[in-house]
């Protein structure tokens, strides 16, 4: 008898549940997907595999709709027309939508967070700009060539790791070095101590500089080092494709050739479409503002609280924008004008409005530049077919959702 009374109260208690927070909390907000279980709502067939539940939940509710997930609503907005509105609009908000994941990642208070945000996005935004950038390349291709001698003259091993290896202490080296560099002293210290206290040099710069560069280093290092690093494995699983790119198009005369300057990447266009477009196909999986005042969309209003979400992921598999969307095309880059840093319309992978990503200029000069060094060097053959991005990656960056073991030789 007890458990049947415990089965009822329970069944009671979510129909109370659904009925008091159930209805949509606006007559005009957007069809809302909550669940059956109160609070966690349909987070657990979301978390399965986010990136392939927004598109069977566009391809059933239409353009704008709510996913109730624990305890937090999601409003996605998959239209383009509606893009505008996301990035520019008063109603919503950056800081207050990313705030509790940086809490989360980089233990940043909210206090220290709303304190420092505006003025680190600045810094950043006045440093990484594409003349700053262009000083950084020489520096970037030295750091390169010696990071890629310790590949040793021939291998095997997972992309992913073989390029998170060459790359990722590497990046934030220099991103530090960078942001450093009005500080010759705190910047000699930590060049001297680099190579064997890397974790205790990194501490003790950000608490000498705390709140100027702390917030600013953590960001550029995490947000540098990481999604590009693995970006870059989603590039390199073209990489035959580039192996034969840079063969035929380029004819490596120069076996010895060690340094890429700006000038040589701007007369390898075709790689830096190969770029944008694995860039364009491993794109974030969302992008987020927390609405802030009723937000008009389409036909509906948008709670105060909603996530405001959009999809990068699923913004570039849009046929009217990127015919053949998931066709491998670097030639589709052609039309944009990339010397002039316009990228093509419908491409959102660095987000947009005032808080766009500042490290874009920096992010494809720095891969340009490393896939152009690397396959000067190496030959790489690829062992595994190139695998599938994993839909389980809302946040951040495209997965490949197999191995893709590559063997290579120095040239
Ligand atoms: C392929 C590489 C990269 C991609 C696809 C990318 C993408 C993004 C996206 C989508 C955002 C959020 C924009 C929005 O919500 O509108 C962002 C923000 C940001 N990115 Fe990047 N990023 C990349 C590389 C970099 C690099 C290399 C740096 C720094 C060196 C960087 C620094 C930042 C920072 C600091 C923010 C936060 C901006 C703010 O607080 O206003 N990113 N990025």
């Amino acid at each position: 008898m007890e458990w049947i009374t415990l089965i009822l109260t329970v069944c009671i208690v979510i129909i109370s549940f659904r009925l008091l927070f159930g209805k949509r909390s606006h007559p005009n907000a957007p069809p809302c997907i909550r669940g059956w279980i109160p609070w966690f709502g349909a987070a657990f067939e979301f978390g399965k595999a986010p990136l392939h539940f927004i598109q069977q939940a566009r391809a059933k509710y239409g353009p704008v709709f709510t996913v109730v997930a624990a305890g937090k609503r999601l409003t996605f907005v998959t239209l383009n027309e509606d893009f505008r509105a996301f990035f520019t609009s008063k109603d919503v908000d950056f800081e207050q939508a990313v705030q509790e994941a940086v809490h989360n990642t980089a233990s940043i208070s909210k206090d220290c967070f709303y304190k420092t945000h505006p003025t680190c996005a600045t810094v950043i935004k006045g440093r990484l700009t594409p003349g700053n950038t262009a000083m950084l390349s020489v520096h970037l291709c030295e750091e390169f060539n010696d990071h890629l001698e310790n590949l040793g003259s021939e291998g095997s091993g997972q992309l992913n790791e073989i390029i998170k290896y060459s790359f990722l202490t590497l990046i934030i080296y220099i991103v530090l070095k960078f942001l450093l560099e009005n500080s010759s002293h705190a910047f000699h210290t930590f060049h001297c101590n680099w190579l064997t206290q890397k974790r205790e040099i990194l501490c003790s710069v950000i608490d000498k500089y705390l709140p100027n560069y702390g917030l600013l280093l953590l960001w550029a290092s995490l947000a540098n080092a990481i999604p590009v690093s693995e970006r870059f494995s989603a590039i390199t699983q073209y990489l035959s494709m580039f192996n034969i790119v840079l063969v035929c198009l380029l004819c490596i005369q120069d076996k010895e050739k060690t340094k890429v300057t700006l000038d040589d990447l701007q007369h390898m266009p075709y790689v830096k479409w190969c770029i944008m477009e694995a860039i364009r196909l491993r794109a974030p999986g969302a992008i987020t503002r927390k609405v802030v005042r009723p937000l008009k969309l389409q036909n509906y209003v948008i709670p105060p609280g909603d996530l405001l979400m959009l999809s990068p992921y699923w913004a570039h598999r849009n046929p009217k924008y990127f015919p053949d969307p998931e066709d491998f095309k670097p030639e589709r880059w052609e039309k944009a004008d990339l010397e002039k840093n316009v990228h093509l319309e419908g491409f959102v992978a660095f987000g947009g409005g005032k808080n766009q990503c500042p490290g874009r200029w920096y992010a494809v000069m720095e891969l340009h530049m490393f896939v152009a060094l690397i396959l000067y060097k190496f030959e790489f053959t690829p062992l595994d077919p190139v695998p599938k991005p994993s839909p389980l990656h809302l946040v951040g960056t495209q997965q490949p959702d197999g191995p893709c073991t590559v063997r290579y030789k120095h040239r």
